[in-house]
């Protein structure tokens, strides 16, 4: 029967990659699509600014919105200092069979916490269920129109800490205007953007970055 792209991005990380290696992990997925076939992974080159702000932020709390095959799970998860802890929503069961098995191989179980279900229905439960008092990073890369409607909720659950820091992928390509709009105009955020390629082309496309001024 027909594998599907998952699939096949974890056959590639399964023949490639190192177990126990999160960086070769990275490495083996970038390389497949890359070579064989294209998948909307952050990618190399906005995963160098995204390992930028990762390191800067040094979060002991992350919130990943949309996990998919886990690149940038494992990606964030690899630069956490020992005690941090990234939690990563995804709600097609599919994708999270195979994600879980990207994160076993990056050895990273005891990081990162993947749950699945919708990014709407799980965040007013985090607290209370998951222990967390407030997010240090948000990763935002799931459906583009549930960036604004997740961050306002982010906000009312009091899930982001003062200096907490938002980064959302493909402001540009797909776009996520309504977002971009809401967090350039507020005066609760201080927002940066980081000019980029969308991932394994040539096209553009970019991170924005934004500091919740509280
Ligand atoms: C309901 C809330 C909610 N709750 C929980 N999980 C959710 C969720 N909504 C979505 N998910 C999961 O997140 C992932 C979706 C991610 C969506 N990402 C893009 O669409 C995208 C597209 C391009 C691109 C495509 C084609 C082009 F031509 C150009 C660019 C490039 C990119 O980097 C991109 O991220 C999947 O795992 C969903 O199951
Ligand atoms: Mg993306």
């Amino acid at each position: 029967t027909q594998s599907t792209r998952p699939q096949r991005i974890l056959g590639a990380v399964q023949q490639n990659a190192t177990r126990g290696d999160p960086r070769s992990v990275v490495r083996a997925i970038d390389q497949y699509c890359r070579s064989q076939e294209w998948a909307m992974n952050v990618g190399d080159e906005k995963g160098c600014i995204l390992d930028s702000v990762v390191s800067e932020v040094n979060p002991s709390t992350v919130l990943e919105l949309g996990t998919y095959c886990g690149y940038s799970t494992v990606r964030i998860a690899s630069l956490l200092p020992p005690h941090a802890k990234l939690i990563t929503l995804e709600f097609n069961p599919k994708f999270a069979v195979i994600a879980r098995q990207v994160i076993a191989w990056a050895g990273l179980e005891d990081k990162i916490q993947l749950v699945e279900g919708s990014s709407g229905d799980l965040i007013p439960k985090l607290k209370e269920q998951f222990g967390v008092k407030a997010f240090d990073l948000v990763f935002l890369d799931h459906w583009k129109d549930r960036y604004l409607p997740d961050t306002k909720l982010i906000e009312e659950c009091g899930l982001l800490r003062k200096g907490g820091v938002l980064l959302a992928d493909n402001v540009i390509c797909p776009g996520a205007p309504e977002y971009l709009e809401f967090v350039r105009s507020s005066p609760r955020y201080e927002s940066q953007y980081f000019k980029s390629h969308l991932e394994y082309t040539k096209v553009e496309d970019g991170l924005e970055k934004s500091v919740f001024l509280g």
